[in-house]
């Protein structure tokens, strides 16, 4: 296909059927009998409805023939958000969720992450994650790696090739009193961060970026924390950590750093909270902390079935909303045992009605809501709105063409039903068979290649 009177500007692909998205007015759109054209670029170049086809052919040259019309009850969602998830936990997801958090991490996680050290398990592992979250409709990732630079840089390398947008992260970390062998000298972790961040650069992967992460208050000294936030603002990079997950973390914090008038006044104290900051849990975060959180445009990531499975707390996203805080939902693999983000989006939905069993009064979270967070307020947390999210003129074709009524399938379709109803019933009752095609930059990944 090419461009005749928008002849910069080449068609690849038409689709025509229904759209879902969520807006900033709207939490959720649902377009049907819409048509969308993809850029060679893999940007959104037009979505209109359908009456408009004729126009839209003689403005962008492409015939009736190159058009895909979704089949019955089929639509197209955006591609998911995942802004937390620990690709190195993968290999023991599942496992392990009979403790609370530090002891969690002592006694499962330090243990599995060392194990990294040897790229041939790191290829396995992070081979397996990329492909089981594409396939779960996850088309951008906030990877948590290990300490081990050249590992993680292979995640980045099999995000790129199997086709996965990523934010990759070494893990900083110069503290760990149990697990001695699984920690860096504050030099090593800085200058191995340096490596990290300028190799992966070089490489210039289109859709794979690094971010820079401090494991937690916890695992890291002033002096770490001080030289990652200035290696952050001097190249304008992403920023991700653990804040405020459970209680007696948050008391263990507030005993190392007396000066300091909270966890966030930590961070904020070294450079480390900023626009383009997103920090996991948050449960116990103050209302003082979350305008501070407003005040820096950090955002964070709720992440309800680690909250729920380590028995962390209960995030009251309403109040989170309230305070004009960015946030959007992780998996958090493997504290949280799912890879899926329609889990989290159930789980997102359980804790808000967790809260309204406990709170007279208050206003649970919306189906629609949550899936705005696992989209729109996902692509805001990590600060790349302006290139995913939703379906609007301009963004990447970042999409998951979902099939309902498909064979074996997990839940039923009957003739009676709406648009809205098959929709809903996706988001509560779907899974990957439901997911025929993920798109990421207008770029076709699922079904993979091999
Ligand atoms: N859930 C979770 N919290 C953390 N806090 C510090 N490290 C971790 C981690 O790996 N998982
Ligand atoms: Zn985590």
């Amino acid at each position: 296909m090419t461009s005749c009177n928008e002849s910069v500007i080449g068609i690849t692909s038409v689709f025509k059927g229904a759209f879902v998205h969520s807006t900033h007015t709207s939490p959720m759109d649902i377009l049907e009998n819409f048509i969308l054209g993809v850029s060679e670029a893999g940007k959104i170049v037009f979505i209109e409805g359908a009456y408009e086809q004729e126009n839209l052919a003689k403005r962008w040259g492409f015939r009736n023939t190159d058009i895909t019309h979704l089949k019955d009850w089929e639509f197209f969602i955006p591609g998911m958000v995942d802004t937390h998830i620990h690709a190195s936990q993968y290999s023991y997801m599942g496992t392990g969720l009979d403790m609370p958090l530090l002891q969690w991490l002592n006694t499962y996680t330090f243990p599995a992450e060392l194990k990294y050290k040897k790229t041939e398990f790191a290829e396995e592992v992070y081979n397996k994650v990329v492909k089981r979250t594409l396939k779960n409709g996850t088309t951008t990732a906030c990877y948590f790696a290990t300490i081990h630079t050249d590992s993680t840089l292979l995640l980045g390398e099999i995000a790129d090739k199997i086709g996965q947008r990523a934010l990759v992260g070494k893990v900083c970390m110069d503290i760990n009193n149990t697990v001695e062998e699984y920690k860096e000298t504050t030099e090593e972790s800085v200058e191995e961060t340096k490596r990290f961040i300028s190799t992966l650069l070089q490489r210039k992967y289109p859709q794979v970026k690094p971010i820079i992460t401090p494991r937690f208050v916890l695992s890291c000294s002033d002096k770490l924390l001080k030289d990652l936030g200035f290696i952050a603002k001097n190249n304008d990079l992403h920023i991700q950590s653990h804040i405020s997950e459970n209680t007696e973390e948050v008391q263990i914090v507030k005993e190392m750093f007396p000066d300091c008038t909270s966890y966030t006044d930590v961070y904020n104290k070294y450079n480390l909270l900023t626009n383009k900051t997103v920090m996991a849990h948050g449960c116990h975060l103050t209302d003082k902390e979350l305008d501070i959180f407003n005040q820096r445009g950090a955002a964070i990531s709720h992440c309800p079935n680690s909250n729920l499975s380590l028995c962390s707390g209960l995030l009251d996203v309403r109040n989170v909303l309230k305070h004009k805080v960015k946030i959007g939902l992780g998996t958090d693999v493997s504290g949280g045992y799912s890879p899926s983000m329609l889990d989290a989006i159930r789980r997102a939905l359980d804790t808000s009605k967790a809260l309204t069993i406990q709170t007279s009064g208050y206003e649970t979270l919306t189906y629609k809501e949550v899936f705005r967070l696992a989209t729109l307020g996902g692509s805001q947390a990590l600060a790349l709105e302006d290139t995913i999210g939703n379906f609007e003129v301009g963004k990447d074709f970042d999409a998951v063409l979902v099939s309902p009524s498909i064979p074996d399938g997990p839940f039923d379709v009957f003739a009676g039903d709406t648009f809205e109803v098959v929709v809903e019933k996706f988001l509560n009752l779907g899974d990957d068979r439901n997911m025929v095609e993920v798109y990421v930059a207008g770029k076709k990944v699922v079904p993979f290649k091999e």
